[in-house]
């Protein structure tokens, strides 16, 4: 049998010297800072009962969790989130301590990332928690903490903000299936311009909907609120937009120099948090590395209801990514691109708006290419890859299949269906076959094998899937599988080998996706390329 008395846990590491001390260089600025501003040290232990988090595990979600069991079987797991346990200490221990308390962690959290995403298991965060506080002044206290922070780790920082109160305000009005709801929330949260517009349609009619279909574009400095403004008639929407404004202002005052912004559209977590909801990002690193919002529902889970507004630090991704020197580059931006059958529809697509692509015409082995003068560079990668390459922020952008998104899954925004590329997922079998047929589980082939298990969990069927890496076709053919999940586009391969479509899973197309801190970093040469592409596919469909 195989040891695994080598190596560290997937995703764990040993750190080492230098790294170990450019974790503890970023822990004790944050550390210092936080005691500097009147918060105090706890520690909360790394296991905690599952029913701590009940339904809520903070940002992480219960499949991610890393679970063990005590001596007498009570399900315990790793804590996932520092809030979560202190609300716990504040309901007891804490329970008759004077409010306003000033919290302040720093401590591992695990959770347990997507195979082969590279990403950690257990990271350190450093963060604060401001319980008992409620109203615009804590809320501007721990902003202008947020802001501190960043400016401890890099100068060049930004600080986004959002009210969840717009947004709760907005879907409340609107007159919509909870399913059609919790799709808009999804789409705005990734920023998905065109789907969101599709599926908001047919509420076209009403305001809400209106409001909702812009919000995902509601990212910027002052001039969003008057956009908003314009949106809402006044109520809790309107209110919201004016905690922002106030907010805003006073952090732009204290913090001169565009690191503050607004995003209407942070909707990610809008059961968790009940007020503010902001997010930080460093130049150079791909992902947010501050996250914080207030929530004022939590602590009443465990005891008497307290408001409470705080932030977390990823530590570990800050000291990874060494010191943040280099101005981000907000010019130049790196499109991910699939190599293959999306490479001549997007390339001309790149052409249609003005980009010199001679390099891309005689390309060789190369694989990185610049577009003239414009300061666009474009890598060809596999369709997998360009999802890893957005969503690490090594690329800012990537052209890439939605099939590939659907299997893969990711962190970042897909904001605009390119319309080139059509095809789409479907079940197909032998001709003659009756695939619903009999008790037996079914064997399905398929290169999409978690859109294949998906669309069958779905119908409450139980089958077994193998992965095949191409000529899926085959499978069923020589008695492998009973039936196939691949991609149709039209429909030849299928019929010259005997086989029949059974069921449509999915229309698939070419999809714009965006890193989602250079979505903010380089918001104006990323929205160039945003709108050009809008413009090319609104002529497409003429
Ligand atoms: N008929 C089709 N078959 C496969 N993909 C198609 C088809 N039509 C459009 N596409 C889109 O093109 C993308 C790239 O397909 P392509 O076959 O070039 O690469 P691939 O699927 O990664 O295969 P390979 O392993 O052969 O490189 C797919 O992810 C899909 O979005
Ligand atoms: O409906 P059609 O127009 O016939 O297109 C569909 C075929 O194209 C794709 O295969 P691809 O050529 O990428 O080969 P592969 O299956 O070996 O990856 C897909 O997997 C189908 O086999």
């Amino acid at each position: 049998m195989k040891r695994y008395d080598k190596v560290t846990p997937v995703s764990t590491r040993d750190l080492l010297f230098g790294e170990c001390e450019s974790l503890r260089r970023v822990q004790e600025k944050l550390c210092r800072l936080y005691a500097r501003h009147g918060f105090r040290e706890v520690m909360t232990p790394s296991l905690e009962y599952c029913d701590v988090f009940g339904s809520s595990y903070g940002q992480v979600r219960p499949q991610q969790t890393a679970k063990l069991t005590d001596s007498q079987n009570r399900m315990l797991c790793m804590r996932p989130d520092c809030t979560v346990p202190i609300a716990r200490l504040c309901s007891t221990k804490l329970q008759n301590a004077p409010l306003p308390l000033r919290l302040y962690y720093n401590q591992q959290v695990y959770s347990t990332p997507r195979e082969h995403s590279g990403k950690a298991a257990e990271f350190s965060q450093a963060g604060v928690e401001l319980i008992g506080g409620a109203g615009r002044e804590s809320d501007l206290e721990i902003l202008s903490l947020a802001a501190e922070s960043l400016r401890e780790l890099s100068a060049d920082y930004r600080l986004e903000i959002c009210h969840i109160g717009f947004f709760k305000a907005l879907m409340n009005e609107l007159q919509a299936p909870w399913e059609v709801k919790e799709q808009v929330r999804e789409l705005i949260g990734q920023k998905s311009y065109a789907t969101l517009g599709d599926l908001l349609e047919g509420y076209a009619s009403q305001s809400a909907a209106q409001a909702l279909w812009v919000l995902p574009r509601l990212f910027g400095g002052s001039e969003i609120l008057a956009q908003a403004r314009a949106l809402v008639e006044g109520g809790e929407a309107a209110r919201a937009l004016d905690d922002i404004e106030q907010l805003y202002l006073e952090l732009s005052r204290a913090d001169p120099g565009e690191h503050v912004l607004i995003d209407l559209g942070l909707v990610g977590q809008a059961d968790y948090y009940t007020g503010v909801i902001f997010r930080g990002y460093l130049a150079g690193i791909g992902e947010p590395v501050l996250l914080g919002g207030r929530y004022d529902n939590l602590i009443g889970q465990f005891g008497p209801a307290r408001p409470a507004v705080g932030f977390g630090v990823n530590a570990s991704l800050v000291a990874q990514s060494g010191p943040a020197t280099g101005e981000t580059k907000e010019n130049t931006v790196t499109l991910a691109l699939t190599k293959g059958r999306l490479e001549r529809k997007a390339v001309e697509m790149l052409e249609s708006l003005g980009y010199d692509c001679g390099e891309l015409h005689d390309k060789g082995r190369r694989l990185i290419f610049h577009l003239g003068e414009s300061g666009l560079q474009v890598i060809l990668a596999k369709a997998a890859d360009v999802l890893t390459y957005v969503e690490s922020g090594v690329a800012d952008i990537g052209i890439v299949g939605k099939d590939t998104i659907l299997e893969n899954g990711g962190s970042f925004y897909e904001v605009l269906d390119l319309g080139f590329g059509r095809c789409r997922f479907a079940v197909a079998c032998k001709n003659g076959d009756d695939l619903y047929s009999g008790y037996n589980a079914k064997v399905i082939a398929s290169k999409y094998p978690k859109v294949a298990l998906g669309f069958f969990e779905e119908k409450g069927m139980d089958v077994d899937v193998v992965k095949i890496e191409g000529s899926v076709e085959l499978a069923p053919i020589l008695g492998l599988a009973d039936a196939i999940v691949d991609i149709v586009e039209t429909g030849s391969t299928l019929k010259e080998n005997g086989l029949q479509v059974v069921e449509e899973i999915a229309p698939v197309s070419a999809r714009l996706i965006v890193n989602t801190a250079a979505m903010k970093l380089k918001k104006e040469a990323i929205g160039r390329v945003i709108a050009g592409a809008e413009r090319y596919v609104g002529e497409e469909m003429k």
